[in-house]
């Protein structure tokens, strides 16, 4: 357990502010110049869906003499029926009861998606997969990205980005594309046309059993993953044989494998860097850099003494993408791409037309109605949270507080869980006494072997093993939709941390439940995420195997006594 003092320190440190987007209640927003957006919001009544809202919406793109429209049109939403879903009982509930939870913020968008300029046989195999209706932020990234645009997609924890990306890029690349593609460039038989970089090999093999799943079984093959720890040998075997169009992969092993001259990418059309706020840590930096440098960078362009980076002077389409956007981000990817765009759910600005010298507000799923800062008149809040997760946290000594997380699984009824600690010994300690005590845990961190961890990961997505303890390793894009609770047995270093790690929960409109188990002295920590991603996160107890919330005064009243 780290001492207070550095923890306090790191989570001042790590926590740099956040883009505002979003804001008042009901506001116009306007955005002038080569971009214009309108659209009119009631954030009151609950998530900022337009299938939520229920509002008409209008948005479009001009540039300069009203050309390249992206979007144009007045549509009045309503909820499908078909997208209220039943997902059993695996939601929190307070009072331990076992009911059916309607996936009732579900943010699906008015579009369906033939109208967001899918090709057909790809519309048929989403249907054929149970994907019916895109989510907002798909309705917003697919037509942006097929017109070619470089973009940054932000959108929440589980609103479906993975997709956003992919069915744009498979409506060019594959069997499933659009015939009229046919007519583009023509391509090396061995070039890659889509790179895609994960910061995990875990989140690497989701997006490859993603592509695999519309691709289908004979086609398959045009997939291939190239994550670290698996065989380096084979996999460029399988480049040599397959001619993949796509790969996915950790950084160190695309960059390795490019290095190595057995991954063509030059004449590449598209580079997807999702999580790209992680892909921007220290350890990934050098491989990020020969990445931008490499891939759709074909031989020749560019001239000596171009005053353009070597990433952009390229033709590849760059796509970036995270539920948290640090300025950081904001900066590298302005000199990443070719003029980004900003898209989020309801809108698309120009990244240039975001301030990246402001401070930036994180927030969770309810909109704040407060302007009090200066920015924020100008810069709405960036939503990185679902709007449906209800946070608490429960004050323990630290050597209760496996057991305290028991208690909160069995007074939720809590069917799949993912428990976050820090350090890989207490994570041991903790998947121990959790077993001693007869409860199905299993430890998943960056010390096991690759094939342990996906063993791990398929037990627990299967629903054998109850609760995942686990660190940041797993915070980011895993996508276990049965995840009913995350628990912070040991706080995250700041609120980018907790927002990924609350994610996990509560995916596409489900329902979910985050409990923080901290000390009394961790509690001003607990306030500072409330406080910076703008979520109420009560203080709980478990009594009578139930869960309650206990106001803030009677529980600083018994721990005085
Ligand atoms: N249009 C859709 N209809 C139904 N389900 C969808 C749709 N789009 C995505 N999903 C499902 O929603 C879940 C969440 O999607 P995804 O993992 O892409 O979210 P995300 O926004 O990338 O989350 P994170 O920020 O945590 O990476 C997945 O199970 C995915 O299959």
């Amino acid at each position: 357990m780290p001492s207070l003092a550095a923890t306090t320190s790191r989570f001042l440190v790590g926590d740099y502010g956040y883009l505002r987007l979003f804001s008042n209640l009901q506001r116009t927003v306007y955005f002038h110049g080569s971009f214009q957006s309108f659209c009119r919001f009631d954030f009151q009544n609950g998530p900022l869906t337009l299938t939520s809202l229920g509002v008409k919406c209008e948005s479009e793109i001009t540039s300069g003499n009203n050309q390249n429209k992206l979007q144009q049109g007045v549509s009045t939403v309503e909820f499908p029926k078909r997208k209220v879903k039943k997902v059993g009982s695996r939601g929190a509930q307070l009072v331990g009861a076992k009911t059916s939870l309607d996936i009732e913020a579900a943010p699906f968008a008015a579009k369906a998606f033939p109208e967001l300029g899918l090709p057909h046989l790809l519309v048929k195999r989403l249907k054929e997969e149970g994907y019916e209706v895109p989510t907002d932020v798909q309705a917003a990234a697919i037509p942006t990205i097929l017109k070619n645009n470089d973009v940054l997609i932000q959108s929440y924890t589980g609103s479906g980005k993975t997709l956003a990306y992919l069915l744009p890029i498979l409506s060019k690349v594959g069997p499933l594309r659009n015939d009229s593609s046919d007519g583009d460039e023509p391509r090396g038989k061995t070039d890659i046309e889509a790179v895609i970089v994960a910061p995990s090999r875990e989140l690497g093999m989701q997006i490859v059993r993603e592509v695999e799943k519309l691709l289908g079984p004979a086609d398959k093959r045009l997939v291939q993953q190239l994550v670290g720890g698996a065989n380096r040998a084979r996999q460029e075997d399988a480049l040599k044989k397959n001619k993949p169009a796509i790969v996915v992969g950790t950084p160190g092993r695309i960059a390795e494998i490019s290095a190595a001259g057995k991954l063509h990418t030059h004449s590449c059309r598209y580079l997807v860097l999702d999580e790209v706020d992680e892909l921007l840590a220290f350890n990934f930096r050098e491989d990020i850099h020969r990445i931008l440098e490499h891939v759709g960078r074909r031989s020749g362009a560019g001239s000596k003494g171009s005053n353009r980076s070597p990433a952009r002077r390229n033709e590849r389409q760059t796509i970036m993408v995270s539920a948290t956007v640090p300025f950081a981000v904001i900066r590298a990817a302005s000199s990443w791409a070719r003029d980004p765009l900003l898209v989020q759910a309801q809108s698309i600005v120009p990244l240039s037309s975001v301030c990246s010298t402001s401070p930036v507000k994180l927030t969770g799923g309810r909109t704040s109605n407060s302007t009090s800062t200066s920015d924020s008149e100008n810069l709405p809040t960036v939503q990185s949270l679902p709007p449906n997760l209800q946070h608490y946290y429960h004050v323990t000594r630290i050597q209760h507080k496996v057991d305290a997380l028991r208690r909160c699984v069995h007074a939720l009824d809590a069917k799949s869980v993912m428990a976050f600690m820090n350090h890989t010994k207490q994570l041991k300690d903790a998947v121990f006494k959790l077993e001693a005590r007869g409860m199905k845990a299993a430890e998943l961190h960056g010390d096991l072997s690759k094939l342990a961890r996906s063993t791990i990961l398929k037990k627990f997505r299967k629903g054998e093993v109850r609760v995942l303890v686990t660190n940041e390793l797993s915070a980011r894009g895993l996508d276990v939709p049965e995840c009913d609770l995350v628990v912070n047995l040991e706080l995250p270093t700041d609120s980018v941390h907790y927002a990924h790690r609350a994610g996990r929960t509560g995916r596409l409109g489900r329902k979910g439940t985050v409990i923080t188990i901290c000390e009394e002295p961790e509690v001003f920590v607990v306030r500072k995420l409330e406080k910076k991603l703008n979520i109420p996160i009560q203080a709980c107890d478990v009594t009578e195997g139930k869960l309650v919330v206990i106001e803030e005064e009677k529980r600083l009243k018994a721990v005085s006594q």
